[in-house]
């Protein structure tokens, strides 16, 4: 009881953040070890009908969020999304039967940063009709410590998480409706279509690119679906004036709603081997395709094997990044890698098409071509133009950490903390990204496997990945190992068109840890290299190349999802 009366009193004296720890008031633990949330309120008017029956309402609201793929989970814990009931008007209600208990206002709404802050812009002087001498919100907020991630209102953008700041510009951009209950609505839809900002951060990490999220009937596409035929509907009856409270008095039964998205959970945010990443249109000058892909068409025969084998990204180069390369001028390398990216779109592959270019010329030629995504082995800075070209296509860019160039890069392998060194300079390139106009939300990062590291730099990082995810966060972090030098040093292969087996085994899960690569069966044919010979190399039982470790041959990945790192290497 203790408990409830302060809690009843207002935010004044409780000083508590959702994932502060402890419990939550209600008896269920805080879990504070998750992801953030974009956090948004938005306002609509109820029908007299729904207003009658404010837990059919809820039940709606829990239907839209299992159509949004929530699950059972824990309490507090981590959920995709979260749409509560904050306040009806001044309705006071406390159901705790039925299927749905429900309680209006919300019991915590009062102590929750992430719901007053967003409260604050849409009704601040809105009034809790159950807390003593009726605090509006402005009062409550006042009376609350702000938890990190949540500013104050008025404070400067960059203030915010990335989330919040997209829910912001949305917000201004908002027309003006003509009744304000259809503005509401649209405001609603509006808001929710921030989510289109994390889809597309998530579908960057699942190599798929936004458009294809929206088009598949993900979560996003779907609620941002519902949300546009409700702000229709609401805009239909008041086309024909009606009202939508039951009473004259519209403004006491607005409702407001609190809906929550969970970013992903960054344990989840999966390292992405950069399949074909030797698969360039030079083959004079490609690292490890050994020349086998002169032809456009050996190209895209390559290209729709590597798919059909579960590759999520296909990334084309024209210039290669191996040690000592030599720079390929820029005109030659859009010839090198638009018809090749054009004729991979013409087939319409579900693929990531990613470019792998340091130039902005070439990756503003290979994104009008239909490439999703740029990869920068610089980091954005062998051109300067570089990020900003990204920032105006409103393209993904990979940084990847390196040091120097191709030509000298060998000679920059000196760390007194690789972890620490990686980490700040991806962090810094990304503030760069920002700077240039790139949302942060379009950058992924790389700590450049084989780039300015030797054998024991690579194995450090890729043990660290977990800590690079962590320390990078909320980026997603992409990883390119496959058939890299280092391998073939471990698995005393020199041929890189024989280490794909090094893959295949990775994603053989059937696959003992004796069992063994057996690329060679295929890397003699000159369409066949890469991961396309992995389909056919799991039925090997030749024996494990000499110098393999039986750690690298962990089973791990499950095609068509690709490895998670950490899992395969942390011993
Ligand atoms: N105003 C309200 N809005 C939403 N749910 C409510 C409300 N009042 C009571 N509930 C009840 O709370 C229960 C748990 O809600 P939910 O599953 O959204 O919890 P949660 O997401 O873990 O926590 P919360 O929503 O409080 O952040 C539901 O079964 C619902 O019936
Ligand atoms: N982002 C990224 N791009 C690459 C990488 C890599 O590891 N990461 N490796 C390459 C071949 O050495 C070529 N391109």
């Amino acid at each position: 009881m203790e408990e409830e009366g302060r809690r009843r009193r207002g935010g004044g004296g409780r000083r508590r953040k959702e994932g502060g720890g402890g419990e939550d008031g209600q008896g269920h633990p805080e879990v504070s070890d998750q992801p953030p949330f974009l956090n948004a309120v938005a306002e609509l008017s109820l029908s007299a009908a729904r207003l009658a029956d404010l837990q059919g309402l809820l039940a709606d609201l829990k239907q839209i969020e299992s159509d949004v793929g929530r699950e059972p989970g824990v309490r507090r814990g981590p959920r995709v999304v979260d749409v509560d009931v904050v306040a009806v008007g001044n309705v006071q209600l406390n159901v705790t039967s039925g299927k749905y208990p429900l309680e209006v206002p919300h019991a915590l709404m009062h102590e929750r940063d992430f719901v007053l802050v967003p409260m604050s812009e849409l009704c601040p002087d809105w009034r809790h009709p159950r807390l003593e001498g009726g605090p509006s919100v402005r009062e409550l907020l006042s009376g609350l410590q702000l938890g990190s991630g949540v500013a104050a209102p008025g404070a400067s953008v960059e203030a915010w998480p990335f989330q919040v700041a997209h829910v912001l510009k949305l917000r201004q951009q908002l027309e003006l409706a003509e009744t304000k209950e259809a503005k509401a609505a649209v405001e609603v839809a509006q808001a929710l279509k921030a989510r289109t900002a994390a889809a597309q951060a998530l579908a960057c990490a699942e190599g798929v690119t936004a458009q294809q999220a929206a088009t598949k009937g993900t979560a996003e596409a779907k609620i941002f679906e519902a949300a546009e035929a409700e702000a229709e509907a609401v805009k239909a009856e008041a086309q024909r004036g009606q009202q939508f409270d039951g009473t004259s008095q519209q403004s006491h039964y607005k409702f407001v709603v609190q809906i929550r998205y969970q970013m992903r959970p960054v344990s989840d945010v999966r390292m992405e081997l950069l399949e074909g990443s030797g698969y360039a249109a030079t083959p004079q000058d490609s690292f490890s395709d050994g020349g086998d892909h002169l032809k456009l068409e050996d190209a895209v025969e390559e290209a729709k094997a590597m798919a059909a084998n579960g590759a999520h990204i296909i990334d084309i180069g024209g210039e290669s990044t191996r040690p000592g390369a030599a720079e390929v001028p820029h005109g030659e390398e859009i010839g090198r890698v638009v018809p090749v990216i054009r004729a991979i779109r013409g087939e319409g592959l579900n693929v990531t098409v990613s470019v792998d270019t340091r130039k902005a010329v070439v990756a503003r030629a290979a994104v009008e071509a239909g490439a999703d995504w740029i990869n920068d082995v610089s980091g954005g800075e062998f051109d300067p133009d570089m990020l900003s070209t990204a920032a105006e296509l409103m393209a993904p860019i990979v940084l990847m950490h390196t040091r120097g160039l191709p030509e000298n890069m060998n000679s920059a392998r000196h760390y007194e903390s690789l972890l620490s060194e990686v980490t700040e300079h991806l962090a810094a390139r990304r503030r760069a990204a920002e700077e240039a106009g790139v949302p942060s939300w379009n950058v992924l990062l790389d700590p450049g496997i084989g780039f300015a590291k030797g054998m024991d730099h690579n194995l450090q990082l890729l043990r660290s990945c977990a800590a690079l995810v962590q320390g990078l966060r909320p980026s997603p972090v992409l990883v390119g190992a496959s058939r890299k030098r280092f391998l073939g040093t471990i698995l005393g292969e020199p041929d890189a068109k024989r280490r794909s087996g090094l893959q295949t085994r990775w994603s053989s899960s059937s696959s003992s840890s004796s069992s063994s690569s057996s690329s060679s069966s295929s890397s003699s044919s000159s369409s066949s290299s890469s991961s396309s010979s992995s389909s056919s190399s799991s039925s090997s039982s030749s024996p494990p190349p000499p110098g393999a470790r039986s750690h690298l041959a962990r089973p791990a990945c499950q095609r068509p999802l690709p490895p998670v790192f950490p899992e395969m290497l942390a011993s």
